[in-house]
């Protein structure tokens, strides 16, 4: 079997996130989810959430549903690394992505959302990608929807091809030769502690030199930017008039209309360019002259992210095999 979905942007004039149709249940609820590689929970809001955290999102109520089965004295608990949070108990229930079935799939229900999820409401909730060791369901933790899926897949790979401002695809089950150009490069995964992490062979600023030291981070569709060592960052916007790194709005801005050069990065021996357009992330607020950069530090959070600035760069194989790679290729 094989499945294929649309990669949505949730805001049309900037990359935040991005938005997957999935179905749920008998007779089949569709919910907009982010899929993330950098989390394991497959969470939805519900019935169970209560009304006053609901503003617009679509929801599951599994007792419409002639499939659905409480997972009974099971319950979840997540924190993002954006100090997002939501809880709640879990169902079994026939789920499907792009034509991809998978029968007694986990849903996690939402008993409770943070305000930041409540606030956005085109994200239903969020299907987690990676390794299923990080699913935090207790007292028995469950399958991501691709661990689930593996064993129908002709081959037991997923692929992201991510785009700038416009709607991408998640690909399973299959390699689409249409989506790339050139040879895909392999590179090992660590899948301790759950993450898709992978070492970039080294980075370039603009037409700068290519530096050859290893970057060790993880592949995560679920983070808006990039984050990378404090070096590489000011290396960048060294490059940049008038960029400063703002306490106020916690990152790298510069103006606007400052010129910004492309970032390189590494994979194996193929280079990856983030061309400048996607290193101006946003204006840090609406019709402001000051924009917020596509590339921040990483010194606060603990590991390196390639997040949606890179992913949109580069057409991804995220090969679930024993052992488990990651595949670029330019596009
Ligand atoms: C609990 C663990 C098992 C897993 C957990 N994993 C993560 O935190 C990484 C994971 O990819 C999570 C997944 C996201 C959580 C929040 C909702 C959207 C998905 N990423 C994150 O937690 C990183 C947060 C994102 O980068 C946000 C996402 C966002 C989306 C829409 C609106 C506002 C903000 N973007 C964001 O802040 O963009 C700015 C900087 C331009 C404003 C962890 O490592 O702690």
């Amino acid at each position: 079997d094989t499945g294929s979905a649309a990669a949505v942007p949730i805001d049309p004039r900037f990359d935040i996130a991005y938005v997957t149709p999935v179905t749920i249940g008998t007779p089949p609820q569709t919910l907009q989810l982010d899929f993330d590689t950098g989390s394991s929970d497959l969470w939805v809001f519900s019935s169970h959430t209560p009304t006053s955290q609901i503003r617009g999102q679509e929801i599951y109520t599994p007792d419409k549903s002639t499939t659905s089965k409480l997972l009974d004295g099971h319950t979840w608990s997540i924190t993002y690394g954006d100090g997002s949070a939501s809880r709640g108990n879990v169902y079994t229930d026939n789920f499907t992505v792009g034509g991809l079935a998978v029968a007694s799939q986990a849903i996690q229900c939402a008993q409770q959302v943070s305000s930041s999820f409540t606030t956005e409401e085109s994200i239903d909730g969020l299907l987690g990608l990676g390794f299923s060791t990080l699913n935090t369901v207790n007292p028995a933790s469950q399958l991501t929807f691709f661990d689930n899926a593996k064993s129908k897949l002709g081959s037991p790979v997923f692929t992201a091809d991510l785009k700038n401002k416009q709607a991408g695809t998640y690909d399973f089950g299959f390699i689409d030769k249409a989506k790339y150009t050139g040879e895909i490069t392999y590179v090992p995964v660590n899948p301790d502690p759950g993450y898709w992490t992978f070492t970039s062979s080294g980075y370039a600023v603009g037409s700068g030199n290519f530096s050859g030291s290893p970057i060790t981070g993880i592949a995560d569709t679920g983070t808006s930017l990039v984050y990378l060592p404090t070096a590489i960052v000011t290396a960048y916007y060294r490059q940049v008039q008038g960029a400063t790194n703002s306490r106020n709005y916690g990152g790298y801005v510069f103006p606007c209309s400052a010129t910004l050069p492309p970032f390189t990065f590494g994979v194996g021996e193929t280079k990856f360019t983030i061309p400048a357009s996607y290193m101006s992330y946003a204006p840090v607020t609406d019709g402001s002259s000051t924009c917020f950069g596509g590339l921040q530090s990483s010194s606060g959070i603990g590991v390196n992210i390639w997040g949606d600035v890179a992913l949109k760069a580069a057409f991804v194989v995220f090969n679930g095999a024993n052992p488990p790679t990651l595949g670029w290729a330019t596009k």
